[in-house]
């Protein structure tokens, strides 16, 4: 897996898919974030500019107020969301990490959206079982999501959307295990057994889109 993780067999292509669609139509503070991003720590994390665009589509598409947000770090999924839904729409956002998020912090200012994030300074999940988030984005520990899945779909409304990032895990789901640097082969496996969980879901709709690190689109059916 490189740095910057493509699973698009061409890096010219993803270049070409960025250049001439993603960045002109990105808002400014998002790519003063993702530009920030780079020199953090562990800066490759963020989430992928042409997977937000879809997200942001997705998110428009619904109608979404209110969002869940597992996995923060500087933000960029986060002022992504703030950016899409209403004025008055709302999103927990959830990680342990306040330091990645405060780095972030004046980019959300900057942008004027910082009072529709409730920022929880916690591991997920949250305490509620009540059900009443349009959509959840998840992107936080890779070997949790089945967990996470289970606990939002009692959060998440009928009709409602949960995307996972990174179900693609750098496209190493294909490779063979000794491939693999050894570091990502515990959240390879999760990955797999993921996917394969959440085909034999009946309870959602799903598409997996192999755009940033791979995203699963689920909407809950029932
Ligand atoms: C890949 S980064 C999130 C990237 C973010 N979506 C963005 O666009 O910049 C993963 C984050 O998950 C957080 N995390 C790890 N375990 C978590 C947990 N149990 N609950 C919530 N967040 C967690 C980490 O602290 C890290 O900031
Ligand atoms: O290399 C990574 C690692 C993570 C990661 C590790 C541990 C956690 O508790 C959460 C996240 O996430 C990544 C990610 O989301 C990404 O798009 C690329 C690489 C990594």
């Amino acid at each position: 897996m490189s740095a910057n993780p493509t699973i698009l067999q061409s890096h010219n292509l993803k270049k070409y898919i960025l250049e001439t669609n993603v960045y002109p139509r990105e808002a400014e503070t998002l790519k003063e974030l993702r530009n920030a991003t780079a020199s953090y720590p562990m800066g490759f994390m963020g989430t992928a500019p042409d997977a937000g665009q879809l997200m942001a589509l997705l998110l428009k598409l619904l109608n979404a107020k209110k969002t869940l947000e597992v996995g923060v770090f500087t933000g960029y999924s986060l002022l992504l969301t703030a950016l899409t839904i209403p004025n008055d729409g709302k999103i927990i956002a959830m990680d342990p990490d306040r330091k990645a998020y405060e780095m972030g912090l004046p980019f959300i200012k900057k942008a004027g959206v910082e009072h529709k994030i409730d920022f929880i300074e916690s591991p997920a999940l949250p305490g509620s079982n009540k059900e009443s988030f349009d959509f959840a984005f998840v992107d936080a520990d890779k070997d949790n999501y089945w967990n996470y899945h289970e606990r939002l779909l009692k959060l998440v409304k009928i009709g409602g959307l949960i995307i996972y990032d990174n179900t693609l895990w750098g496209g190493s789901v294909v490779w063979a295990e000794e491939d693999v640097p050894a570091p990502k082969r515990k959240f390879r496996q999760a990955a797999l057994a993921f996917n394969k969980a959440i085909a034999d879901d009946s309870r959602v709709e799903i598409s997996v889109v192999s755009i940033g690190d791979g995203f699963t689109i689920c909407k809950r059916a029932h």
